[in-house]
């Protein structure tokens, strides 16, 4: 059976109603049919031909791996993301001392792909949130940006895919979150401008007024103007 025949019957097997939204990862319906091993084992052979392509030596000691490695690197981990399965769970607790200001998680430390190149993304993300009554362990916060970063992506959806997660972790509408960050694409290759950077915000709830919004980058010093 061809692979692709494979696909589609394993999809109608496990058919379900899937609502996509605008800030969705664009993924098809039948995305999860093949297994990782599948997915890996598809892949090596196409990084094999691309390799081949180029007019590389595959028999060469240092390049006979790469196809296999780039596989592995590609499902378990830059897109390991992509699978629902692999949502952190996040702990969340009653916010008992009744701390009733913004929370703010500053610095994460962010790797992602910009998915019209393939090349890396690297910055940092912010995430503020006032609590209605639960609060979410610290490191839960590092990891949704960690989950949503591990796909192909642009900035602007990975933003929004934070903030929507976090509201839905948190029960508030009352989270923001601002990236800045190089992308290679942009750094490395085309126009090679090393010096730009990237900032996307997204702002919900009482974070879409200007005074939250103020200081919140007062919290996170980021320079940004306004008017
Ligand atoms: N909005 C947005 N654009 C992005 C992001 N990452 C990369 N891009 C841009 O996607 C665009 C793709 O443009 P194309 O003209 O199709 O590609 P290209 O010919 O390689 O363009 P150059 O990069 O200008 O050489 C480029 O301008 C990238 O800078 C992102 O996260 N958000
Ligand atoms: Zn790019």
């Amino acid at each position: 059976m061809k692979i692709d025949e494979h696909i589609d019957q394993r999809w109608e097997e496990n058919e379900e109603d899937h609502l996509s939204s605008a800030q969705d990862t664009p993924l098809r319906r039948d995305a999860f049919a093949l297994s990782d091993q599948e997915k890996m084992d598809r892949i090596q052979e196409n990084v094999k031909d691309i390799l081949w392509t180029l007019g590389m030596d595959l028999e060469d000691d240092s390049i006979k791996g790469t196809p296999k490695r780039v596989a592995k690197m590609f499902v378990k981990e830059i897109f390991g993301g992509l699978h629902p399965d692999r949502k952190p769970t996040s702990s969340t607790f009653d916010n008992k001392y009744k701390y009733g200001e913004m929370l703010v998680e500053k610095n994460i430390t962010l790797y992602s792909t910009c998915e019209h190149h393939l090349l890396p993304i690297v910055g940092k993300a912010h995430i503020a949130y006032i609590s209605n009554g639960t609060v979410v362990g610290l490191s839960k916060m590092n990891r949704i940006v960690d989950y949503f970063a591990k796909r192909p992506q642009v900035q602007e959806r990975l933003t929004m895919q934070i903030v929507k997660e976090m509201q839905a972790v948190l029960g508030t509408e009352d989270v923001a979150c601002v990236i800045d960050a190089k992308h290679l694409c942009v750094n490395s290759r085309g126009i090679r401008d090393i010096e730009s950077s990237t900032v996307t915000a997204e702002y919900g709830g009482v974070f879409k007024e200007e005074a939250k919004q103020r200081a919140f980058l007062d919290y996170i010093k980021l320079d940004t103007d306004f008017h």
